[in-house]
């Protein structure tokens, strides 16, 4: 995008309602529910209850609103994870960077997920959570586990977060902002 496209961009978000819906998705216990918290509220629970199928909620960050779709990670719930992703502005897949036994069913379910298409060219954003652990991955280490190198049809970002710390959780937002569209 060139610098006047940009300046466009900024003064019409100054002036126009912004809106998106995104679907999160990711295995159970990977910290979604608790990533719409900290996104809505700021707020973090160490006891959250399991999403059973998916919950929505309506977000407002600025002149933008943000359908978000927070579904169940379990196993009996991905099969619903499609459907929920048809049509989002972007899919935000989140993974417990710290729970490392867990990471090739999540690489797995990923590309799964990504192969649908239904959800070609849908930006995805990857999220590691909770790095206030030690043992999470790095960056680097998390890019390569779930084999992002390998997806060419889509934008992918990743970033590592911590929904308890309350880290990075502003360049989500940032990113969800930027991929925002004008409400019609
Ligand atoms: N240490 C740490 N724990 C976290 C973090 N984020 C979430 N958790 C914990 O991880 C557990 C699961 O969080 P949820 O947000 O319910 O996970 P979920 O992905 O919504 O799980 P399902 O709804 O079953 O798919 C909870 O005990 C949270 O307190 C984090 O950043 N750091
Ligand atoms: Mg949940």
């Amino acid at each position: 995008m060139g610098l006047w496209d940009s300046l466009l961009n900024w003064l019409r978000s100054l002036f126009f309602k912004q809106e998106m819906e995104l679907s999160l998705v990711g295995l159970q216990n990977a910290g979604k529910t608790s990533l719409v918290n900290a996104i809505a509220t700021g707020g973090y629970s160490e006891d959250m209850i399991p999403t059973v199928g998916f919950n929505m909620r309506k977000v407002t960050k600025g002149n933008v609103t943000i359908k978000l779709w927070d579904l169940g990670g379990q196993r009996r719930f991905r099969s619903m994870w499609e459907r929920y992703c048809r049509g989002v502005t972007a899919i935000v897949y989140v993974v417990d960077a710290a729970d490392r036994d867990s990471i090739p069913i999540s690489q797995s379910e990923l590309h799964e997920l990504l192969e649908k298409p239904s959800l070609t060219g849908i930006p995805l954003l990857i999220l590691g959570n909770k790095i206030d652990k030690s043992e999470a991955l790095t960056q680097q280490a998390l890019m390569d586990q779930l084999g992002l190198q390998s997806i060419i049809d889509r934008e992918v970002c990743c970033y590592m977060i911590s929904c308890k710390d309350s880290v990075n959780i502003d360049s989500v937002i940032d990113w969800l902002i930027k991929h925002s569209k004008i409400a019609k």
